[in-house]
């Protein structure tokens, strides 16, 4: 079975592994790759099995590589591994040809990827180098990926925080900053990109030290794309990560970090071993749901699935144990010998669904089809909710709870690329909390699940709020303020991180970014505005549904709560963007934005008679035909509620009103 994250994880794993001989290698410049290859040369695929007794636990690292988007963690990995000789040199530059379409077209990495190094080194007093076992975890950028990004943390021990040195710090450099000091990480800052003309390191050093406390001395100063300073990365990483804590002697205890689904594997967890060791054919219990299994594989990630047949304390690598569905393998949870008791491990906070909105087959008969496609796509997803729901204007569908934006238009555009669904969405919403007059609170995921007038029953609302993070240069900073107050943010922090760029810090209501915020901010930024956001409480709110009605009648699929003070607003754009997507069709149709019973915003089409033959003046059959059928097909993609047509466009509009 393929999935989302599955597939990407493979795709970015054949991208380590795809020669393109013709691409320049940086480090044949340097002879970088001869001089520091160490163990990978004697581990072809015809030596003997990588014997991991070699590397006691002082003798391995694990870090990860943090940084804002973009600024260069996937090529670095990409370099250290090519570095190292785990991966063939010289497959450079064309990083994008093996992955997914969606990946391509938009840039991004998803997925945390793990991969297992061997480098030599010469510590400090000691006569001779010997080989260190390196676990290395490049994680996604994009803040609606930043729980995988807490969940590698979890596996290391330090980090390598990339930073560009043209741009400076941006706002995810600060998130993931954080999220790496608060879980006791050393901390490595690699100033990268320094072959860029507009490259200023002492800038981003002393950026460094203003914000972060860094000492401008520990930067390394590098280029991922001409190999300058990467001899210097794994010698730090060395030097000044400890390693693992833990002890082989202990029973074991080992971290669930991540699972998916392989078509002829079954499921494939990657774990970390944080005390004692696992054999294969080893009787293991899951401390979440008690199940046992027995150990039928076990490796490393170096970087494709390399049997070991053990894995000792301090090292990361992979299982299989015969579960069948992923929904077994509970992230977080801790893996331990049958009949030996053990302290579980602290595990992960569960993943936090930020918006949800619902998935609808585009033709109401395709239920099943949706249905397979998307438990096919969720299989390896774990922080996808899914749960059935029914709406009178679009039949049989799903709730689904996403991280954020992008990842529910990642989603949805995988549930169409690959399994050549055809879904309608509805507007995405946030969980809003709602008193009752008898006391009761309910979490509300569907704006249709609440009555149409709520002022009769609603005591009281609560909305979600995040703190967001913003980097601007100083120039921007009137409309940046303009456009949070606008979006209701209340400035918890502003000040400036040099001459050049200010910091700021609001509290806004979830529902405020969910929607073409970050769009905005970029548009009035000219695309300068680095932006990231942390969940926070939930504050009071003067809360309304917003009903549409066509021809009177509503349409729960199209329902949304807002903010009573913005909902005239809502409404008339919701209203202005229906009647441009909605056809004429045979007779008048109204559309209404309406509150309770008072209709705050209505618009007519009037009628008209399409007659998609009256195109065809001939008798030219083939090309009646040709027309019928485009017109059946058009059909296909309609919602048809009381007697209206209305096409999947008009719901896809609707998604970008705020
Ligand atoms: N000039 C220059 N470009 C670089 C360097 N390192 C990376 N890049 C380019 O910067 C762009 C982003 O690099 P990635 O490695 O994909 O960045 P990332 O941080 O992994 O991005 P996400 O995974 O999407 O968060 C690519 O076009 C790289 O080729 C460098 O040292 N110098």
């Amino acid at each position: 079975m393929g999935s989302l994250f599955r597939a990407s994880k493979t795709l970015k794993i054949r991208k380590y592994l795809s020669p393109l001989s013709s691409i320049n290698n940086p480090f044949d410049a340097f002879g970088l790759s001869q001089r520091y290859c160490s163990h990978s040369r004697q581990n072809s695929k015809e030596s003997a099995p990588i014997d991991l007794s070699r590397y006691p636990i002082e003798k391995i690292r694990n870090f990860s590589i943090i940084a804002h988007v973009d600024h260069g963690k996937s090529t670095l990995a990409d370099r250290l591994l090519e570095l190292t000789g785990t991966i063939k040199r010289g497959h450079g530059q064309p990083q994008y040809l093996d992955k997914l379409q969606v990946e391509r077209e938009r840039g991004i990495t998803v997925k945390a990827q793990t991969a297992t190094m061997f480098h030599r080194h010469k510590s400090r007093g000691c006569d001779e180098p010997s080989t260190f076992l390196l676990n290395l975890i490049d994680t996604p950028g994009h803040v609606d990926f930043s729980y995988e990004v807490s969940r590698s943390l979890a596996a290391c021990q330090g980090a390598l925080l990339v930073v560009d040195a043209a741009q400076g710090v941006q706002a995810q450099t600060v998130a993931n900053f954080y999220l790496a000091f608060e879980s006791n990480l050393t901390i490595i800052p690699v100033i990268n990109k320094i072959d860029q003309p507009t490259a200023d390191p002492d800038r981003v050093k002393a950026q460094l030290k203003s914000m972060f406390d860094l000492e401008p001395s520990d930067a390394l100063l590098t280029s991922a794309k001409t190999g300058q300073g990467l001899e210097h990365v794994l010698p730090a990483v060395i030097e000044r990560i400890p390693p693992p804590p833990g002890s082989s002697g202990s029973p074991l205890r080992m971290l669930l970090l991540d699972s998916y689904y392989d078509e002829y594997k079954g499921v494939i967890c990657h774990v970390a071993i944080v005390d004692g060791a696992l054999r294969k054919g080893d009787k293991i219990s899951s401390a979440a749901t008690g199940q046992a299994y027995e150990i039928l594989d076990v490796g490393i990630m170096h970087p494709e699935l390399t049997p070991t047949g053990v894995l000792l304390s301090g090292q990361v690598g992979y299982v299989v144990t015969g579960m069948r569905s992923t929904k077994e393998a509970r992230i977080g949870d801790t893996l331990y010998h049958t009949r030996t008791t053990v302290e579980p491990l602290p595990g992960f906070k569960p993943a936090k669904h930020m918006v949800f909105s619902g998935l609808y087959p585009a033709d109401g008969s395709d239920f099943e089809a949706l249905n397979h496609a998307i438990e096919r796509l969720t299989c390896n997803d774990a922080s996808v909710s899914i749960t059935k729901e029914s709406s009178t204007a679009l039949g049989l569908g799903f709730r689904c709870g996403f991280l954020g934006l992008l990842h529910m238009d990642v989603f949805h555009q995988r549930l169409e690329q690959e399994y050549g669904a055809h879904v309608i969405s509805t507007v995405p919403t946030v969980p809003y909390i709602f008193e009752y007059s008898d006391g009761s609170k309910v979490e509300v995921q569907n704006p249709a699940a609440l009555p149409s007038n709520p002022k009769k029953r609603v005591t009281a609302c609560w909305e979600p709020t995040v703190i967001a993070t913003i980097i601007i240069p100083s120039e921007y900073v009137g409309p940046v303020i303009t456009l949070c107050s606008e979006r209701r943010g209340q400035q918890l922090e502003y000040s400036f991180i040099d001459s050049q760029r200010a910091f700021m810090k609001y509290r806004l209501p979830l529902r405020e970014i969910v929607v073409d915020f970050y769009n905005e901010l970029k548009s009035i930024t000219s695309g300068y505005a680095s932006f990231d956001y942390e969940d926070s409480e939930y504050q009071q709110s003067d809360l309304v549904k917003l009903d549409i009605l066509l021809n009177g009648q509503p349409v729960d699929a199209m329902a949304t709560i807002v903010y009573n003070l913005k909902a005239q607003r809502v409404g008339r754009e919701l209203v202005d963007k229906l009647k441009k997507f909605i056809d004429r069709q045979m007779f008048e149709i109204t559309i209404q934005a309406a509150i309770g019973s008072k209709v705050i915003a209505r618009e007519t089409i009037s009628a008209m008679r399409k007659n998609v033959l009256a195109k065809c003046y001939g008798g030219d059959i083939t090309r009646k035909r040709k027309l019928l059928e485009k017109q059946k097909e058009g059909k296909k993609r309609m919602k048809r509620v009381g007697s209206v047509d209305i096409p999947q466009e008009a719901f896809h509009q609707l998604l970008k009103v705020s």
